[in-house]
């Protein structure tokens, strides 16, 4: 543990001098995260001020590290959940395959400036976090005041745990398919996933929502997008959809208890 705390520093340390040494970032104009967080290590120095909060290098690596470990796990783990459904449902893959192809046609890669147009996708990711919201007991609250919900009573500073994954598959929030892989259910529905719609809240929401939901759902959309774009993707050895194990562990993040293999076949002509 302690050998690899000195390495995850080692990294840490040469991402923060790289950011010092780059010198038309210093320009007083902060290109990315690190630098913002830069500024703040040289804007508060006023030592004085009670309410002046100190920042300080080993506060920086701490907060790049959160950021890493927050935002690994969780997308690529919704990228292989989203792989899954769509390997046991061939039928809906072929479906975004064709918006692709509409969208992007076959002689160029998918582009970050195509997202918006795949609408398809983005009910399948939707379905995704439905059935196999990544966080499911989301981050643990406190409550603030006494409070009667659909008439149970909850004490003030009670522990309150969400469990979106109960949520996801309750037939009075869904319908009673709500086992079904339907990523259709969200066509004509106005949900979205900023936490303001609480069927389906896989970044949490209110105070503690995830702050990484904007580069999360660009990240993992476009990496699907170029997945399902590049390569058609099949089960190994002949294994049939039906065969496929979907059993998930239990924990902080939901992981597929065995890992998954897909075997691709370039499809694009470039
Ligand atoms: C697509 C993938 C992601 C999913 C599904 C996800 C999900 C979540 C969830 C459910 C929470 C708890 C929210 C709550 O309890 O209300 C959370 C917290 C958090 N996420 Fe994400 N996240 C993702 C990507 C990211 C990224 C890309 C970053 C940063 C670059 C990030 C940074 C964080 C941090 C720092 C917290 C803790 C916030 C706090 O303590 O107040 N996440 N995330």
């Amino acid at each position: 543990m302690k050998a690899f705390s000195r390495s995850m520093d080692k990294v840490l340390e040469k991402i923060i001098d790289e950011h010092e040494q780059d010198v038309p970032r210093q320009n007083n104009q902060p290109n990315d995260f690190v630098d913002v967080l830069l500024s703040l290590l040289n804007d508060c120095n006023d030592s004085l001020d009670e309410k002046a909060f100190v920042i300080d290098r080993t506060n920086i690596k701490a907060v790049i590290l959160d950021m890493i470990v927050a935002s690994l796990d969780t997308s690529s783990t919704t990228v292989e959940w989203t792989l899954s459904e769509l390997l046991r449902h061939p039928h809906i893959m072929k479906r975004v395959q064709k918006e692709l192809d509409g969208v992007v046609g076959m002689h160029r890669m998918v582009d970050e400036k195509d997202l918006s147009s795949l609408t398809y996708l983005d009910m399948v990711i939707k379905e995704i976090y439905r059935l196999h919201p990544i966080a499911p007991l989301l981050l643990p609250r406190e409550s603030m005041e006494d409070i009667t919900i659909d008439g149970y009573y909850i004490p003030k500073k009670s522990r309150v745990i969400i469990n979106t994954w109960a949520i996801g598959r309750d037939p009075n929030a869904w319908s009673d398919s709500v086992e079904l892989f339907l990523p259709e259910r969200f066509k004509d529905a106005n949900t979205d996933m900023q936490g303001h719609d609480f069927r389906l809240i896989p970044f949490g929401s209110g105070r503690r929502r995830c702050p990484g939901i904007q580069l999360g759902l660009i990240v993992v959309k476009l990496i699907l997008a170029q997945l399902l774009h590049c390569f058609d993707l099949e089960l190994p050895d002949g294994m049939l959809p039906s065969e496929l194990d979907m059993r998930e562990i239990f924990g902080l993040a939901t992981q597929r208890v065995t890992p998954l293999i897909v075997v691709p076949t370039y499809r694009l002509r470039c």
